[in-house]
């Protein structure tokens, strides 16, 4: 749109200098939304908008954008403007949708925005039809600045998935501000204002509840599940009980049971001074251009991770020298992981093959928060994954309640303990990794080298480690994390004084601090004050490969402001009705209704969250339910669009059965991998949401996701760490609202069951 050349002689007009560095500085887009009321059709005349620029036609009637029906008698049109606009000249006019003549523009002068702001008083739209006879309409013009990197934040989610838009006259990109005259009189009204009333119970498979400690969900000692005292990591942790409120407790009665259990004495003392030397330190801040490292994120804003790399950092590359030996051995999830990380599995040496992910870090500095939180993500991408934390293994060896002097750094004997259980732990990782595992998160304090030089012995040929050390040096954390962890930490939960247990942690601290020594040897990622909310930064030294990048990219994103998730299918579509896959219809008449409720129910819940956007596919169904719902940007995502059904597109399951009975049978027997002929399998659909999970994850506004039925089990399995296997089946029912909690313990989910 650039220099919108105007001819109306006035529209030199520009705002102060200081307020256009401020709109320059937010970086933000100009999206205008444009409303006619009380319009109704009047022959086949239908409201237009042209004006100074290309966009609006450069004054050509011909070009004009036409406005669409938003009810009886409303008329809308959204586009956007880019930042760099001057003016931009423009006029209602009415004209037939596929016909130039006849044209009837506006009365008076143009209408006129400079950088974001409308001049002259807000008149209505008068025009003057045959026979002089003038009718006048009321518009409502808006124009919204909002940052495009809140909308679409990385640019490879911009460039995987925000396509236009398929569905004719919708904006990819839209606001509404203005709520709708009356719309508080509509269906939506019924919704009564107790937003409780609508809960209903959250399926109890939730693991990875926030109420959980997550070292609990760890792996247990092998010899322990062998020796039959442990089942497996699901089955050694807690008893969890959950409410119908969707909450979770933990008895504490089966963490002491467990507690009590000691071993027959495994553990294998490891020593060694394999040191690595450091090949480069990069840093990274969003200081930098987003072009001049392809594949990470630049954030903008205030308050994110900083990300900048220095020259001499080492890019992430590919080492793709061939193995012959291993050929045709695949990952364990072929097909679920992208093809570069096949690709470094199959043929990068050796130990490549298995990453070890070694945690450093003070105590409460959220490394266990960190581990669980990667070892999601990586299950999810398809990696065959696993998290020991030491300290299970401490507890279950040692009994879980070690005064504050086991962990001193002159105390023999604690030394010698921790080092047993840790080398017994890292024992266990690099056999399971030998039976095929792919990715251990190794999750200790690790804090001092001679013990991060053991583990780099146990490594040595079998498993390539990277240290990710996290550091924080905002005292107010600390503070609030130390008391998480005399609330949350098995260690404590024996301990009935609260205050007791403060000191005593802040004593083991002390211990840990006063031989504590920063990574500076072989790869690894620091993650400095990630969290504080000031900026942050993540240092990265000598990390190449596909995987170890993505990890990168994963962390930068994530941090630890609380917001809600709310995730919905569409209102009822016509093809549900009749049972048929894919296709783009539009609502029945109750996902209509479902349409309105939901506005209404955002509209409360979100009523204090101004940044807060709304997302869709490009699907009519999907943008249709959103379409009730002001005040919020809407953002069209390709990624977000239903499973591709291929041939099958626009088929009921009893025609495809009939019709393509091998295709059916293929279908129920591995859900998960089958690929529509010409379309996609969950796998696929898993994939192609990667972009997707990671802007939700570095959001720190509400986010609203109203997608489909695959789509939706593949993002929520992300957040509930379901298994791969039971994505295709988890229940994702029609006009209901999965609202994932993102917060400083975890995540935590509640629904709402708007319709029946
Ligand atoms: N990068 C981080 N820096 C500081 N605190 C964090 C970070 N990540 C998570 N946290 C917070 O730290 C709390 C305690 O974390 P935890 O993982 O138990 O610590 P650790 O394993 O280091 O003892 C978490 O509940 C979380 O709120
Ligand atoms: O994988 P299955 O269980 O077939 O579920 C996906 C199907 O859900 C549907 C409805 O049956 O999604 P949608 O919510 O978008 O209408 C189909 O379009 C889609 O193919």
């Amino acid at each position: 749109m650039g220099n919108g050349a105007s001819r109306n002689p006035d529209s030199s007009f520009h705002g102060s200098a200081e307020r256009d560095e401020n709109l320059d500085q937010a970086g933000g887009q100009l999206y205008v939304s444009l409303k006619m009321m009380n319009y109704k059709l009047n022959g086949d005349l239908i409201p237009h908008v042209y004006g100074s620029v290309p966009l609006v036609g450069s004054w050509d009637s011909s070009k004009a954008l036409s406005m669409e029906r938003e009810s009886t008698s409303m008329w809308e049109l959204s586009f956007v403007v880019p930042p760099n606009h001057e003016t931009l000249d423009f006029k209602f006019l009415l004209r037939p949708k596929y016909n130039h003549v006849p044209c009837i523009v506006e009365e008076g002068p143009n209408r006129l925005l400079t950088r974001g702001t409308l001049q002259g008083d807000a008149r209505s739209a008068l025009f003057r039809l045959n026979g002089n006879e003038v009718r006048e309409y009321q518009v409502f013009i808006k124009a919204d600045r909002v940052s495009p990197f809140d909308l679409a934040a990385s640019w490879r989610a911009y460039q995987e998935n925000f396509q236009p838009s398929t569905v004719r006259g919708i904006p990819d990109v839209s606001i509404n501000s203005v709520p709708e005259p009356g719309a508080e009189n509509g269906p939506s009204a019924s919704l009564e204002l107790d937003l409780e009333h609508y809960v209903v119970p959250a399926p109890a498979t939730f693991s990875n509840s926030g109420m959980v400690y997550a070292a609990n969900m760890t792996e247990s000692p092998r010899s322990m599940i062998h020796a039959g005292v442990l089942s497996n990591s699901e089955g050694s942790g807690n008893v969890l009980q959950f409410y119908k409120d969707g909450g979770i407790s933990i008895d504490r009665t089966a963490t002491k049971k467990e507690m009590e259990v000691m071993v027959p004495d495994p553990f294998k003392f490891y020593s060694g001074s394999g040191m690595v030397g450091s090949k480069s330190v990069g840093t990274f801040s969003s200081l930098q251009k987003q072009d001049s490292h392809r594949g990470l994120f630049v954030d903008r804003g205030v308050g994110s991770p900083r990300l900048v790399k220095s020259a001499s950092a080492m890019p992430f590359t590919f080492d793709l020298k061939l193995d012959p030996e291993t050929k045709n051995a695949m990952p364990a999830a072929a097909g679920a992981v992208a093809a570069a990380a096949v690709a470094d599995q199959m043929l990068g040496p050796k130990e490549d093959r298995h990453l070890a992910i070694v945690l450093v870090g003070l105590p409460a500095r959220g490394k266990t928060f960190t581990a669980a939180k990667l070892t999601r993500y990586l299950r999810w991408l398809g990696h065959d994954t696993k998290h020991f934390n030491v300290g299970k293994y401490r507890r279950l060896k040692h009994g879980a309640n070690q005064s504050a002097d086991f962990f001193r750094g002159d105390n023999p004997e604690g030394m010698e303990a921790r080092n047993e259980v840790a080398a017994l732990a890292m024992d266990d990782m690099i056999a399971w990794m030998q039976e095929g595992g792919q990715v251990g998160i190794f999750d200790a304090t690790n804090s001092m080298k001679e013990r991060r030089n053991m583990l780099m012995k146990m490594a040595e040929g079998k498993c390539k480690i990277i240290f990710l050390e996290t550091i924080c040096n905002d005292e107010r954390i600390i503070e609030r994390n130390i008391r998480l962890k005399i609330q949350q930490s098995p260690d404590y939960a024996e301990e009935p004084d609260f205050e007791a247990g403060y000191q005593d942690f802040k004593k083991r601290l002390d211990n840990y601090e006063k031989v504590y020594e920063p990574v500076e040897e072989g790869s690894y990622i620091k993650m400095i004050d990630m969290v504080s909310g000031q900026g942050g930064q993540i240092q990265v030294n000598n990390i190449s490969g596909y995987l170890p990048g993505r990890i990168v990219f994963f962390l930068v994103n994530t941090h630890l402001t609380p917001r809600p998730i709310l995730l919905t299918r569409h209102g009822e579509s016509r093809y549900n009705v009749r049972g048929r896959i894919g296709g783009d219809s539009r609502l029945s008449d109750t996902g209509e209704v479902y349409a309105k409720k939901l506005a209404n129910f955002v509209e409360k819940r979100l009523k204090n969250e101004r940044a807060a956007s709304i997302w869709t596919s490009t699907l009519q169904r999907t943008i249709l339910t959103a379409s009730s719902i002001v005040g919020f940007p809407k953002i069209q995502w390709r990624a977000l669009d239903e499973i591709n059904s291929g041939v099958c597109d626009g088929m009921t399951y009893e025609e495809i059965k009939r019709n393509m009975p091998e295709e059916y049978e293929s279908r129920n027997k591995d859900k998960l991998r089958y690929r529509y002929p010409r379309g996609e399998s969950y796998l696929d659909v898993i994939q192609r949401l990667e972009p997707v999970i990671i802007e939700l994850e570095r959001q720190r506004a509400p986010v609203v996701v109203i997608s489909h039925q695959a789509v939706l089990r593949a993002l929520y399995a992300y957040f509930a760490d379901r298994p791969l296997h039971e994505i295709p089946h988890i229940e994702m029912p029609l006009h209901t609202i999965i609202e994932i909690q993102m917060g400083v313990t975890g995540v935590q989910e509640k629904r709402y069951k708007l319709m029946d």
